[in-house]
């Protein structure tokens, strides 16, 4: 099988601060890849390189064995990469279906395209379907603003998957989230993982979470990566014990 990402040697400074140095890793269609470390590590520069937020001075990203490096997040998520942010994206005034209206405009064309786009184009099924999968039927109409913050980050993930991705980049999705909700984000990420053939690459602090939810786990510090395998080989490596899960 062949990889759905692969990222080799990408690297970026701000300065004299070497955020990302040399990362490589590949991610397989259908796999759920997490990527921890302590503050400061590089995780979210990592990220935005491979989304086209930020530029990385060295290295190849590559998609379905596409060069991506350097296209634009619009282009990207036209070609089947979606994110959610560190913080929410949500429009608070908006109601939750509305919010997940405008998303999947956002991946089909430019504002003024938007402005004179006809109805809703069937996108209205796409968001009724998520919301019955993502359990928000209840709050469907209410507006996105009035929801518990875990209720918005619900929102705010379901979001990412009005264009149909093949792969998502989530930064954080257990971040201020009820304990509660934590378990119903794992839970409803692993269904999506399973039904739409999903594949995920997940920054995450809550390390129970990333443990029960990952297939394989990029532990990174200090810019570099310092190991990479499943869950069990994460938590029995002492190098990683000792410089991150230990402390
Ligand atoms: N825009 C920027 N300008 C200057 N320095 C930055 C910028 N963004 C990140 N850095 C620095 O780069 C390093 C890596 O930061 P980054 O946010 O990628 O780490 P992180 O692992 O995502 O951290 P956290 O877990 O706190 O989100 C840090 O030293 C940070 O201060």
């Amino acid at each position: 099988m062949s990889p759905l990402l692969q990222v080799t040697g990408i690297s970026k400074s701000y300065g004299a601060i070497q955020a990302v140095d040399g990362v490589s890793f590949e991610v397989m269609p259908g796999e759920i890849f997490g990527v921890i470390g302590p503050n400061g590590s590089g995780k979210t520069t990592m990220f935005n390189s491979v989304l086209g937020q930020i530029a990385p001075e060295q290295g190849r990203i590559a998609l379905k064995g596409r060069d991506i490096t350097g296209l634009s997040p619009v282009e990207l998520n036209r070609r089947g990469v979606g994110r959610t942010f560190q913080t929410l994206q949500v429009f608070g005034k908006m109601s939750v279906r509305d919010n997940l209206l405008v998303a999947a405009q956002e991946h089909r064309g430019t504002l003024l395209s938007r402005m004179f786009a006809p109805g809703d184009s069937g996108l209205g099924a796409k968001a009724d379907a998520l919301i019955a999968q993502f359990r928000i039927g209840d709050v469907a109409h209410r507006k996105a603003g009035e929801l518990s913050y875990g209720q918005q980050k619900l929102v705010d993930i379901a979001m990412a998957f009005m264009s149909d991705p093949d792969l998502v980049l989530l930064d954080e999705p257990c971040a201020g989230v009820n304990p509660a909700l934590v378990g119903g984000i794992s839970t409803l990420l692993k269904e999506l993982n399973r039904t739409r053939r999903a594949s995920f690459v997940v920054i995450e602090h809550n390390m129970d979470f990333v443990m029960d939810l990952c297939h394989r786990i990029l532990v990174m510090v200090e810019g570099r990566v310092m190991a990479l395998g499943t869950p069990g080989e994460i938590r029995a490596n002492k190098q990683v014990l000792d410089a991150y899960l230990g402390n």
